[in-house]
């Protein structure tokens, strides 16, 4: 025992000991269990954090930031690998003498005072020492643990226990601090080649494991699957193994079950019982050994153990199910070594899914570098692959390493559906719009790619709950749906929801849910009129189609019916097959009724009003109304009844006329507009005409036609047309409107108005 161990376990004189980066998991790990073990304890870090808040309710002594009076008066100061060595709070310590510890040191000291067992290995350390620690609890045999996550079912990351002899903590292999730990036990799960920063290869990292070994006083218990492992291992004169065959301790007559897996587990030949284990993978039976061995050897009941395991609920981001519905289960895993995520794939293949999605971050520029190859072959297991930026974790940018080398990697082991996201920000918009109704989605590695799927989880809700709302098949729904998808212009970030209601009461039972929720709601048609900016649209945006919308027939009185989703074209059409004329006009309009309502569209002399006869509408109390022509005022191009109540359907009339007559009239129009009109993609007629002079002869006047921002060009054919020749964003288009709207005003004194719906924002919010 140190002479540190010794003076921890002498209460009558508590030590002073202040902690340099108190808020770091393994730091506030610390801070409770020398708080449990009766010290003074005060810390300081850079943050304040809701753990910093909860330790201080708990008697530690909290400053920030680091200052050099924190450490006046102390006996010890830990500091945190993180610290540098300029930090206020270190240097004064330094300065003034006060011995100084790194946190394994500190770790190593604590666990010296009791029977220690240590967990180490590649992987999967976390988890088996919670399930050790939580195994020896529910076994009655009181242990003080200290693990690297918040596991939920051990309550906190760490504990001291005053009256148990054991001591369950994490070994980290990372750094060499695995040397400095004299434990009763260890585990040892897997050896693999990781930490290639801070090791020259695979035997460095073996010899690290090997001193752990020899300083153990009692059993090595090891895997006997792991090659690694076996071959450190196999040769200790207490080595005690665990595998499928052939172990001292066998897992046999392996059963899959939903989320769980149920197996037997033998001591040589004698069958100690049956345990079903709480959390899935085959990975998880290998640790729950690792687990049953250790409780074995320090006297655990095996049926109290067995009963343990089963109502363990896994470390938090280790195969963690943050969502589940019909449509989509999201898991989230710390998965960060190739290993590692080919376990957790073979996981998700067992629940049965539909399609494994992943969402993969890279983390560290070297482990990313040194394994490319091998993340390529396992994530391209999965059906769907998406990579983010590389999670850096301290260290400096490696040039031409990053999200991307693994992509290529993916497609190199045959991968197809693999695509870039680099920014994580952002990334949940790709993902979660290609999710498909049952998929598994899987956010992946160490970093914080979990947010991505927080934000996937808190929408996915949404969705899910307006879903249960209405009729199965009323409604079809997704999230961040590109809304350059669904505009003429082809510019547009996404919709947070994009739903497409087929009833009136789909319609109605959508918008009822959002106003009680504050989720803002718009309604949009062919997207014909819209520029919508890329930063997308915050809230629903409920697009009418298929169903009731997409009706258009005659009725008795010779009328035209429409709903709001079909197209004006279509109106033109079918009124023209049944003889109907005066809808000609509407050959050449690319919109559909509701939107077409919304703004009293027109071409050719008239508008949209001079032919209804009656509309239905959703109403701003979410009752379904009809209301006649002269009820309805309506305006060039704006309809304000509509700026709230939205259009589900329109009567419109016409007059008993020959097919011959029709079709002049049509081809007179789609003669005109094509003369007129460009045909590449726009949003019609940027600017309403001002009383003066017609947008576009002013635009061309001002001599802006073919001038552009990027992709988007004023048209050749008509100034009052903002063009998009391929890529161009709505960011070219806006600053395109801004450029001839300030000519307009200083040249001709014409404050020009725009025609186009703007909406949305311009920098992600959702
Ligand atoms: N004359 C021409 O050559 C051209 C004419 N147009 C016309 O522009 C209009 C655009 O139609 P479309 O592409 O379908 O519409 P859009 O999808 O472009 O929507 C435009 C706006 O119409 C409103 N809207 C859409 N549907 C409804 C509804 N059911 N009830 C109430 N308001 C609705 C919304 O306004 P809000 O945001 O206020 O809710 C929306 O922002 C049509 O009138 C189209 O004919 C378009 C291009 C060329
Ligand atoms: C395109 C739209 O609607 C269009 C609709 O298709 C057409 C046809 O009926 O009439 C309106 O255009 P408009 O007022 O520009 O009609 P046009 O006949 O093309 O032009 C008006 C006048 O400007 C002149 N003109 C037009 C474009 C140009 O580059 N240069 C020019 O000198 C034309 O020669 C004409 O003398 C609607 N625009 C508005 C803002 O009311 C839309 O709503 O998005």
């Amino acid at each position: 025992m140190s002479d540190l161990s010794q003076q921890l376990t002498d209460l009558s004189r508590p030590l002073r000991i202040h902690l340099i980066g108190v808020a770091g998991s393994g730091m506030s790990g610390l801070a409770l269990l020398l708080m449990g073990m009766g010290h003074r304890v005060s810390g300081s870090d850079r943050v304040t954090t809701k753990e910093t808040e909860r330790m201080q309710g708990l008697g530690l002594r909290f400053s920030s930031p680091h200052t050099a009076e924190a450490v006046e008066g102390a006996d010890v100061v830990v500091y945190s690998s993180a610290i540098r060595p300029t930090n206020a709070a270190l240097a004064a310590a330094r300065d003034s003498g006060i011995r100084l510890m790194r946190r394994a040191e500190c770790l190593a000291a604590i666990l010296a005072t009791r029977k220690g067992i240590v967990v180490s290995g590649t992987h999967g350390k976390t988890t088996t020492s919670a399930m050790v620690a939580h195994a020896l609890r529910e076994a009655g045999l009181e242990p003080s643990h200290y693990v690297g996550a918040e596991i939920p079912v051990l309550g906190q990351n760490a504990r001291w226990s005053e009256d148990g002899d054991w001591m369950v903590a994490e070994g980290d292999e990372s750094d060499g601090t695995l040397a400095l730990y004299h434990p009763a036990c260890s585990i040892v799960l897997n050896v693999e080649a990781e930490h290639l920063d801070h090791y020259r290869d695979l035997d460095e990292i073996k010899d690290v494991f090997r001193t752990l070994l020899s300083q153990t006083s009692g059993p090595v218990i090891y895997c006997a699957e792991d090659e690694g492992a076996a071959s450190v291992c196999s040769d200790h004169p207490r080595a005690v193994s665990y595998g499928w065959e052939g172990a001292d301790y066998t897992a046999r007559e392996i059963r899959e079950l939903r989320g769980a897996t149920a197996f037997t587990v033998y001591r040589g030949d004698e069958r100690l019982g049956e345990v079903e284990l709480g959390i899935p993978g085959r990975h998880n039976v290998l640790n729950a050994m690792a687990a049953i061995a250790s409780c074995d050897r320090a006297g655990a009941d095996f049926l109290l153990v067995s009963r343990a395991l089963n109502t363990f609920a896994g470390a938090k981001r280790r195969f963690e199910t943050r969502f589940l519905s019909k449509r989509l289960r999201l898991v989230d895993d710390y998965g960060h070594h190739p290993t590692e995520i080919a376990a957790t794939i073979q996981t998700a293949r067992q629940l049965k899914a539909g399609r494994v999605v992943i969402l993969f971050q890279p983390h560290r520029f070297t482990r990313t570098q040194a394994l490319a190859e091998e993340f390529g072959k396992v994530l391209a297991e999965a059906d769907e692959v998406f990579v983010t930026d590389v999670y850096p974790a301290s260290e400096l940018p490696i040039p031409g390493v990053s999200g991307q080398t693994i992509v290529d990697a993916v497609k190199r082991h045959g991968g197809t559906m693999v695509e870039s996201v680099p920014n994580l920000a952002t990334a949940h918009h790709r993902v979660g719009n290609s999710l498909d109704p049952g998929d598994l989605l899987i956010t992946l590695g160490a970093g914080n790619v979990h947010e991505a799927g927080s934000a996937i989880a808190r929408d996915e809700k949404i969705l899910e709950d307006l879903l249960a709302l209405v009729p199965e098949g009323g409604l079809d729904v997704k999230l961040y749906e590109p809304m350059r998808r669904h505009t003429t212009m082809l510019v547009g970030g996404p919709a947070q929801f994009w739903i497409e209601p087929h009833t009136f009461e789909a319609f109605a039972a959508t918008t009822e849910y959002c106003r009680e929720r504050g989720i803002a709601v718009r309604v949009i048609g062919r997207g014909s009129n819209l520029l919508v900016r890329d930063g997308g649209i915050r809230g629903a945006v409920i697009h009418p189609k298929g169903g009731q919308f997409s009706e258009c027939y005659v009725d008795e009185n010779g009328h035209m019916v429409a709903g709001a989703g079909v197209r004006l074209k279509k109106v033109a059409s079918v009124a023209q097959a049944a003889g109907i004329g005066g809808f000609e006009w509407m050959e050449g309009i690319p919109g559909n009724v509701g939107g077409a309502l919304r703004m009293n569209a027109g071409a050719m002399g008239v508008e949209t009003f001079d032919q209804v006869v009656r509309m239905t509408f959703l109403d701003e109390d979410g009752e379904i109304r009809e209301r006649q022509r002269e009820e309805i005022e309506s305006f060039y191009r704006n309809v304000p009844e509509l700026r709230r109540n939205f259009a589900l359907q329109a009567v419109f009339c016409g007059e008993k006329d020959l097919p011959e007559n029709i079709q002049a009239r049509w081809d007179e129009s789609r003669r005109k507009r094509r003369e007129t009109q460009p045909i590449a993609a726009s949003a019609g007629c940027i600017f309403k005409n001002p009383d003066d002079v017609p947008a576009g002869m002013l635009v061309d006047q001002l001599g802006f036609k073919g001038s552009g921002d990027g992709s988007a060009e004023v048209s050749l054919e008509h100034g009052n047309f903002i063009v998009n020749r391929g890529g161009a964003s709505a960011g070219d288009v806006l600053a395109l409107i801004d450029r001839i709207r300030r000519e307009a005003k200083r040249q001709r004194g014409v404050d020009l108005e725009t025609e186009v719906k703007v909406i949305g924002e311009d920098e992600f919010s959702f």
